[in-house]
């Protein structure tokens, strides 16, 4: 049974295939009313009130997913959800369209006056001098940040005949005209806009990016709109230039601080305000609930997510075609941990045939999850694993080659100990499973699962009876045994695979038989 906290308000007919889960049961409360349950819930979906912080993900150690219903995540700790193995998602573009309209509806509400002279009329006046506007037609508009967002708000601004102006250090030309927009410097933007609005994350470059220095830039008598995120616009230098006549006026859905409480810009009769209501539609709500929805199901049945903040995204597509890769890496990375169960320095894989055309991080990251998983005693999964194992001083990396070792496919693995090296490859064969073809230098052919025993003895008659003697005489059946040697007479190896667990005392006592090097549980 997975537990899933929702905290902040979601459409239910967004959530409505989590409920038809059996295995699923939904929460909803905020995190303040389930203070003794939080260590129950493996998932956890949020808006923007919920701050999922580092401490409250200490609070929630069975967690593994973070869904927040909506793009931004500066509300969540992403750094902590990585350092805890959970996975962060969002929904990416579930509320463009409302947001871009909440945009423009804003912009034509800024210019033509409409909340002022709602109000007045409200009040039993009619006062038509008062509230002459300006025309969006024909104007210079500029959007800083053209990604979802903004391309949409672009597109509604041509539409009305305006002349847009973009500026995204990530914007390529072909996209641009592709859009019709032109590219221009920020500077450029500042100095040829009639209005401008704002469409990026806020981050260490975007925030107070519309300070006084660029505002000094602006044209005189521009317009300015935030749906974006607060402090992308510095409020102080907002009520300065507003204050001075500079800007004619800003139209802010969000702010610095949130709930906006008094604050001084409210004071302003040409500053209109909305509460956060850029994505507060039925249709959003409904898009960006249902799709982290639908993520969450996928991630808690075993299977990738597609939009996600802190690992590789992947489609279903390719996950289809990495999904046995994956598994067979996982094995491989549980297997060479316990076998080089010393200190390692390095850990390289080896891609060649099919795989290696394939997107190898996730497969990488699942084997060096595998490889951890016996070390580590926090949770560890594909979503931290390259932190811990650099925390560690494991250094890792991916190789690709020709050699397949006479399979249609093949992952190898090298681990670099502090005197010893360890090799391993394995190959994924289609109806008939994940095997280990080489193991620690030897060529072998194993299945890759259960509890498994691995004997290094001397190559010499009666070696198989003596192991199975003493197995026999401890009840412990033998499900299967391959066999492998380097050179008749030489070093060879015995890869058995057991029913139950192996006993310690049982492990002793095959030793003590003699001819034996090394003989080691191995548990999958
Ligand atoms: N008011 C509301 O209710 C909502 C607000 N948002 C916010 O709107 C913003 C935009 O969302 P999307 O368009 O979906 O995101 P997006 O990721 O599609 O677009 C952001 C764009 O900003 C650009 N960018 C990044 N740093 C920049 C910089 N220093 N200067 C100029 N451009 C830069 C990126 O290249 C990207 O093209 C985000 O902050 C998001 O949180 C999103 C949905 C609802
Ligand atoms: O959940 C909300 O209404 C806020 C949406 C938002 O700001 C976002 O998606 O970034």
């Amino acid at each position: 049974m997975f537990r899933i906290l929702v905290s902040d308000s979601m459409s239910e007919e967004g959530l409505a295939p989590l409920r038809k889960s059996e295995q699923i049961e939904i929460v909803q409360k905020k995190v303040t009313e389930v203070e003794d349950r939080l260590h129950e819930f493996d998932a956890l979906l949020v808006r923007s009130a919920t701050k999922v912080t580092e401490e409250l993900l200490e609070k929630m150690p069975n967690l593994k997913i973070v869904g927040r219903a909506g793009v931004g995540v500066d509300n969540i700790d992403v750094d902590a959800a990585t350092r805890h193995g959970v996975v962060v998602i969002n929904a990416p573009n579930g509320n463009t369209i409302s947001t871009a309209e909440h945009t423009f509806a804003m912009m034509a509400a800024l210019v033509r006056r409409i909340p002022q002279a709602h109000i007045s009329v409200k009040s039993r006046e009619w006062n038509r001098n008062a509230f002459v506007g300006n025309e969006l037609y024909g104007k210079h508009l500029g959007i800083i940040g053209f990604g979802r967002i903004g391309s949409e708000v672009a597109k509604r601004a041509r539409a009305f005949g305006m002349k847009v102006h973009v500026y995204d250090p990530f914007l390529t030309k072909e996209r641009a005209e592709k859009l019709g927009v032109t590219v221009c410097t920020l500077d450029e933007v500042l100095a040829l806009s009639d209005i401008i609005t704002v469409h990026t994350p806020l981050t260490k470059e975007t925030k107070g990016l519309l300070g006084e220095k660029n505002l000094a830039k602006t044209k005189k008598g521009v317009y300015l709109l935030n749906c974006a995120r607060g402090g992308i616009i510095d409020e102080k230098a907002l009520l300065q230039f507003l204050e001075n006549g500079h800007v004619a006026g800003a139209a802010l859905d969000v702010f610095e601080k949130e709930p906006l409480g008094d604050h001084p810009l409210l004071s302003f009769d040409n500053v209109i305000v909305t509460p956060h209501l850029g994505a507060s539609t039925v249709e959003a709500q409904l898009n960006v609930a249902a799709q982290v929805a639908e993520e969450v199901l996928q991630f808690l049945e075993g299977k990738p997510v597609t939009s996600s903040i802190n690992l590789p995204t992947l489609s279903k597509e390719v996950y289809a075609k990495i999904q046995s890769f994956y598994t067979l890496a996982k094995k491989m990375g549980i297997l060479a941990s316990q076998f080089m169960n010393i200190p390692v320095q390095e850990i390289t894989v080896t891609y060649a045939g099919t795989v290696a055309d394939l997107e190898t991080t996730y497969i990488t990251r699942s084997l060096l999850a595998g490889f951890l998983k016996p070390r580590v005693a926090s949770t560890v999964n594909e979503v931290n694993a390259a932190m811990i194992a650099k925390e560690r001083g494991i250094t890792f990396g991916e190789k690709f080659s020709d050699d397949t070792y006479g399979y249609a496919n093949c992952i190898s693995l090298t681990v670099y100990g502090e005197n010893k090296v360890f090799t391993m490859k394995g190959t994924h064969i289609p109806t008939y499973g994940d095997r280990i073809v080489q193991f620690d230098g030897f060529s072998i052919d194993f299945a890759p699962e259960g509890h498994l025993l691995y004997i290094q003895h001397h190559d010499k008659p009666g070696m198989i009876g003596k192991v199975g003697n003493v197995l026999g005489a401890h009840d412990v059946n033998i499900a299967t045994m391959q066999v492998g040697r380097q050179q008749a007479g030489g070093k060879a190896i015995m890869m058995l695979s057991l029913d139950k667990p192996l006993e310690e005392d049982v492990l002793q006592t095959l030793i003590n038989i003699g001819d034996i090097e090394t003989a080691k549980k191995l548990e999958v």
